[in-house]
């Protein structure tokens, strides 16, 4: 039998993986409908790639629709016939919603804040046209990772964005299929695909605690590299991973 390529052994680890989050916290079952949030950036586009490979295997059953939203008043450009032509390509209806908000009406809010609230709320509206019942979003497992830290230590409070969280006043689930990659990983098989990079100018990126938390945390991982496993399966003992 021949070996597999470094390559080849990469996207067997990351298949394997998905299919554990996906098996582990039952996040899909038949005839769900998802809407994947497709910023055009590595993990959205790992995550259009994961899920139509796996909607056919029709086990479950399920289908999958695409939404990219743009700000219009936040400097970031995005190729949008790159993103519908990757969708497209892998049987996945593409969406395009473009939306904006006013900063000045709530300045106790950072742009950040309101730019991902309105986000959201895109999110949210479209896929209750769209008739899904779920929404996927790219997030992996050092991004939940780095959300419980800053929640810890800035808030106060050990909590984490949930692998799957099904939300009280609407008929929607939000899911985050990557949970169990690490970012690394994504990076890479990006990189081998040959994803195209998007063109990404937002102002404020570089400006958070997030990227902190980051650095933080690789030294964390320095002196202990299972550092992320610790915290995970804390999250997970606490009941934080299922909503
Ligand atoms: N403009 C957008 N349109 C649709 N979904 C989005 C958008 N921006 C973010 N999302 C969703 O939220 C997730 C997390 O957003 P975040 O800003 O952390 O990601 P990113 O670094 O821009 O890109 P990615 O996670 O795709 O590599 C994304 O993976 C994606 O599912």
């Amino acid at each position: 039998m021949p070996l597999l390529s470094n390559e080849q052994k990469l996207e067997k680890k990351i298949i394997s993986r998905f299919q554990k989050a996906i098996y582990d916290y039952q996040l899909i079952t038949d005839g769900d409908h998802i809407l994947i949030g497709l910023s055009g950036g590595k993990d959205s586009l790992c995550l259009v790639e994961l899920l139509s490979k796996r909607q056919e295997i029709r086990k479950p059953s399920f289908t999958v629709d695409a939404l990219h939203i743009r700000m219009e008043n936040i400097k970031y450009e995005s190729d949008e016939a790159y993103l519908r032509d990757f969708c497209e390509n892998r049987g996945v209806r593409f969406h395009c919603v473009t939306t904006c908000f006013d900063s000045s009406t709530d300045n106790r809010k950072s742009p950040c804040f309101l730019c991902s609230w309105n986000r959201r709320k895109q999110m949210f509206v479209m896929a209750q046209r769209l008739g899904c019942n779920k929404i996927a979003l790219g997030h992996h497992m050092d991004d939940i990772i780095h959300t419980a830290m800053m929640n810890l230590y800035f808030q106060g409070s050990f909590s984490t964005m949930p692998v799957c969280l099904k939300m009280r006043k609407m008929p929607i689930t939000i899911i985050r299929p990557l949970c169990l990659e690490a970012e690394e990983d994504l990076r890479i098989f990006a990189a081998n695909k040959g994803y195209e990079k998007q063109v990404k100018l937002c102002p404020y990126e570089t400006d958070s605690h997030r990227t902190s938390m980051r650095e933080f945390f690789k030294k964390i991982e320095m002196m202990n590299n299972g550092a992320r496993y610790s915290v995970w399966n804390a999250l997970e003992k606490e009941g934080k991973l299922v909503e």
